[in-house]
């Protein structure tokens, strides 16, 4: 097995869970990251999704598991804000992360230009780095497995202008991308429950990411908030 189909296989069937606080929110701090990702290992996560090169690099000290790298980065005239660019897409490769995860939306990212017409230069410039399509429909994800990438996930359904509203987690995209394409298919977004993971497992995903609802107390909070309003 080459190393890239080791990360698959320790992958398949298992939770990733999703360590990220962005510099507005309460827990921004690469030490708690840390924290949060050690947490999620000793409770059985075989993966960790995790945001920007110091939560990263501190993960990396106390967690031995697979990571999918982001960097989120807003840009001026742009919706596009996963890994939007070539620049995130270096520090991360330099970091060394064994997923790296992009936008692969249809929408136009900062420097003007699609993902069909990006991703042939990423892959040209990185052939051996495993990379993820964060999308939003399943036209997005026949694109991006056309275009080569390793894995196909749902993480921006129900967040770009034409799917706002859409019930989460996006189980029908789910059955269809795991249906019709033979490279992994990843349930990421909106997956609260114990009972949506076992249902999202069940239309076929290889793998699933849960993030807010469990490393985001205060969206936690909320929702038990909320209940007795
Ligand atoms: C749309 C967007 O920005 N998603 C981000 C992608 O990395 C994260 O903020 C989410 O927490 C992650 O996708 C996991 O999803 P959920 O937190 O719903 O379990």
């Amino acid at each position: 097995m080459s190393s890239n189909e080791e990360i698959f296989a320790r992958l398949k069937g298992n939770l990733i869970v999703s360590c990220q606080a962005l510099p507005e929110e309460p827990l921004h701090s690469p030490y708690i990251m840390g924290r949060m990702a050690y947490a999620a290992m000793l409770g059985g996560a075989k993966g960790i999704r995790a945001n920007g090169v110091a939560d990263i690099q501190e993960i990396k000290k106390t967690v031995d598991l697979p990571i999918i790298g982001i960097i989120k980065k807003d840009y001026e005239g742009s919706d596009v804000f996963i890994t939007p660019t070539m620049e995130e897409i270096d520090h991360l490769y330099r970091e060394g992360v064994d997923i790296i995860a992009l936008d692969a939306t249809k929408r136009i990212r900062p420097d003007g230009k699609t993902i069909s017409e990006i991703f042939p230069v990423i892959r040209e410039t990185y052939p051996d780095q495993l990379f993820m399509a964060d999308c939003s429909t399943y036209e997005e994800a026949a694109e991006a497995y056309r275009l080569g990438f390793d894995c196909l996930g749902t993480t921006l359904s129900g967040y770009t202008a034409y799917t706002t509203g859409k019930e989460l987690p996006d189980v029908e995209m789910l059955g269809k991308i795991a249906a019709d394409f033979p490279i992994p298919a990843i349930a990421e977004g909106g997956i609260w429950t114990p009972e949506q993971l076992k249902t999202v497992f069940g239309v076929g995903v290889h793998t699933a990411v849960v993030g807010t609802a469990i490393t985001r107390p205060m969206e936690i909070t909320k929702r038990f908030v909320q209940a007795i309003e």
